[in-house]
């Protein structure tokens, strides 16, 4: 994480606070080894089954710390282990300022390795099927189906990362064929990236009023399946140099 020697003149000290979720172990560790200085700690209410990774900065705009959860594949755990940290962290009187949703994922039309941030974040199956095709719980007039991070902090964020910038598919089932890919692209022409956990990380945020913002990068192309063809290790490397370069527009975003 770049580590400027001092805060700016004037700015505040008090630390900004960020949670990234992650998915699985392994995407966790490689955020908290491009964030530098992670280290294990409890949640503040010691709810098990969850830890947290937790590393601590001085940007350009003042201090922040950083904790990185692996709370699970799909949105459901995503939500669960979202909700279940921000609720710690606001009993124990420090709150989160801002929740990442983060990990690998596949990509539409971006290569491997290459970074997504998103425009919005969808729940893309969350709907039912009709005779006339998909219908979304918007659609259907009974729930929500996106959330649209702050327009400026997204162009910051992949401004930061290097990252392209389109709307993130939650889905709950991995793209495996070339006709449900063009069937999602059909309804989302911006979809950049699908993955399994970014609407519920953002259900929980926005349930607490917190911002929050998804970066992805990108290990498999959405389409037929092959899973040996899967840059993971590309993808791992580059998350972990995303979420480092995201941490100070997150920390000038909240000064
Ligand atoms: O096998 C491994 O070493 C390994 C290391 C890190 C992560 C994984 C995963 O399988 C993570 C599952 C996670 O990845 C997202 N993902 C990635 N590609 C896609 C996709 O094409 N469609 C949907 N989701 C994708 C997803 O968020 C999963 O939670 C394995």
């Amino acid at each position: 994480m770049p580590q400027p020697p001092s805060p700016s003149p004037g700015a505040p000290s008090r630390a900004v606070r960020v949670l990234i979720v992650t998915a699985v172990p392994a995407e966790r560790d490689a955020v908290a080894s491009g964030l530098g200085d992670a280290e294990p700690v409890p949640l503040p209410c010691g709810q098990a089954g969850y830890a947290l990774h937790r590393a601590h900065a001085v940007t350009g705009e003042g201090p922040l710390v950083a904790d990185v959860l692996a709370a699970g594949v799909g949105p459901a755990a995503a939500a669960a282990g979202t909700a279940t940290a921000l609720t710690a962290a606001s009993a124990a009187g420090e709150p989160y300022d801002a929740v990442v949703s983060a990990g690998i994922a596949g990509g539409f039309g971006q290569p491997p390795g290459g970074t997504v941030v998103a425009t919005s974040i969808v729940a893309a199956d969350l709907g039912a099927a009709t005779p006339a095709g998909f219908s979304s719980v918007a659609e259907l007039g009974f729930g929500t189906v996106e959330h649209r991070p702050p327009g400026q902090l997204v162009r910051a964020a992949a401004e930061a990362t290097g990252a392209a910038a389109g709307a993130v598919l939650t889905v709950s089932t991995v793209t495996g064929s070339a006709g449900r890919a063009a069937e999602l692209t059909a309804r989302h022409p911006d979809a950049a990236a699908e993955a399994m956990e970014g609407f519920g990380v953002a259900e929980a945020a926005a349930a607490h009023g917190v911002t929050v913002l998804e970066l992805r990068t990108v290990s498999n192309p959405c389409g037929p399946r092959d899973r040996d063809s899967w840059r993971i290790d590309e993808a791992l490397a580059a998350l972990g140099g995303g979420c480092a370069a995201l941490l100070p527009v997150l920390r000038a975003w909240k000064a």
